[in-house]
């Protein structure tokens, strides 16, 4: 007889996950004194589990999969159906393959050249401007060229405006959600249209680009995928491209409010990396991941059994003290010389990136960022005028109230 997995009572806990947001999980880890517990989240019995060990149980793909594990109201919004985030085994290795095959050093270098010319706009300015609008414009703008998605200047604000929707409406309720979905659709039926002029030689996107590579991609029988399942992958190179900005507002706010740390990685003593993966640790970004049981299987004397829906703490893993001293202090320096395991930092999900679910734009991320401090130490001169820089760990995505507005930005 296993043990019993510790378990919050009452009929359905939904509520106080849109409470609590980003401390759901980590609030009852720590009130049960384990690193896991059972919960009933939309009418569901769900496992909930948190911490290094619990991470390599839930990225170990014969115990878990992803089929019907993300919620519907995030299929129709943020992912899209039939995407890579709901493959498992030999077709999600397959699929993997074909992200992976853009993600080396020379495209995302070539990534990096086009955020640099697009990022030029913001001197220009004369007045206050709002980081997460111009970011969002600047990545959308240099992704597109990058994905082989011809953008026209007239539609940057539009399409931009889509992508956002995407990664802001899937824990919304009301009309923002329904905006998600219109934002969706018109999104997928945009780069559909795509797919088809490139499979009828109308339009000649470059090798090693999203459009080129996806629409010719063939699946693991020898078949091409069908234009909307492109249209939903393509999407996955331009959304979450876009979404860098919810990060980028926290790696410059970070500058702004903890100069001590700011003038460490102007004199070299911190290096760009350690500032960005201290701001990808500690920020909120993503709450939880979420996968299915594939088949019973016991972890630690607690039996899990099969189809339980069961969520890994993301945020909370970041933030356990058995892995970081004093994981509330923002610390850049405590990645001098971390002894890194796919499970105990991250951010964007654990594992194996090539044959798991660990974020495929994982190093992408990395890059922008590391640009982004090399810009905002070295590039540019600017001012944070007041206001109010709080931030939720409520809201999904959670950012600075203000969305960050600088001004008298400078080429120094
Ligand atoms: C904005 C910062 C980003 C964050 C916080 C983030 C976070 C994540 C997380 C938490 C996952 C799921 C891990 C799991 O299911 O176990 C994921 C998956 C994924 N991400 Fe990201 N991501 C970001 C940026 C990017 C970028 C820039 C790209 C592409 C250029 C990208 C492409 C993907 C893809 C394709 C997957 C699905 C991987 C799979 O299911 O195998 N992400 N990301």
């Amino acid at each position: 007889m296993g043990k019993v997995i510790p378990k919050q009572e009452g009929i359905d806990h939904s509520v106080d996950f849109l409470r609590e947001g980003y401390l759901f999980v980590a609030n009852r880890r720590k009130s049960f004194q384990s690193d896991i517990f059972e919960t009933r989240l939309l009418g569901e019995r769900v496992i909930c589990v948190g911490g290094e060990e619990a991470a390599e149980v839930f990225y170990d793909a014969n115990k878990f999969m992803r089929q019907d594990a993300a919620p519907k109201r995030l299929l129709k919004t943020l992912f899209g159906e039939d995407g890579i985030q709901t493959l498992d085994g030999a077709a999600h290795t397959h699929r993997k393959h074909m992200f992976m095959s853009l993600m080396t050093k020379e495209n995302i270098d070539r990534l990096l050249r086009l955020t640099h010319r697009e990022w030029k706009q913001i001197e220009q300015s004369e007045k206050e401007v709002v980081l997460y609008d111009v970011s969002q414009q600047v990545l959308m703008k240099a992704v597109c060229e990058w994905a082989g998605v011809p953008l026209a200047p007239e539609e940057v604000v539009r399409r931009t405006d889509e992508m956002r929707l995407l990664f802001e409406s899937g824990t919304s309720l009301g009309p923002t959600y329904l905006q998600g979905r219109k934002a969706r659709t018109s999104a997928e039926s945009w780069i559909r249209q795509m797919v088809k002029e490139v499979r009828t030689n109308r339009l000649l996107p470059n090798e090693q680009t999203a459009l080129y590579e996806f629409s010719w991609h063939r699946d693991e029988s020898g078949e091409l995928l069908p234009e909307e399942v492109v249209a939903v992958e393509v999407l996955n190179i331009l959304r979450p491209t876009v979404a860098i900005s919810v990060y980028i507002l926290f790696t410059v706010l970070a500058l702004h409010q903890f100069p001590n740390e700011t003038e460490q990685v102007r004199q070299g003593m911190l290096t760009k990396t350690e500032f960005v993966q201290e701001v990808r640790r500690f920020y909120p970004f993503f709450p939880v991941a979420a996968a299915r049981v594939k088949s019973d299987f016991e972890w630690n004397g607690y039996t899990f059994p099969e189809g339980t829906l069961t969520l890994l703490d993301l945020y909370g893993t970041n933030h356990d003290s058995s892995i970081w001293t004093e994981p509330d202090r923002f610390d850049p320096s405590r990645f001098k010389g971390w002894k890194e395991s796919p499970f105990n930092f991250i951010p964007q999900g654990g594992g194996d990136v090539d044959f798991g679910h660990r974020c495929a734009g994982e190093h992408v991320t990395i890059a922008v960022l590391e640009q982004v401090i090399e810009l905002f130490t070295e590039e540019f001169s600017y001012t944070v005028p007041p206001q109010d820089l709080s931030y939720s760990f409520v809201d999904m995505p959670s950012l600075p109230k203000s969305k960050l507005r600088l001004a008298d930005v400078k080429r120094i």
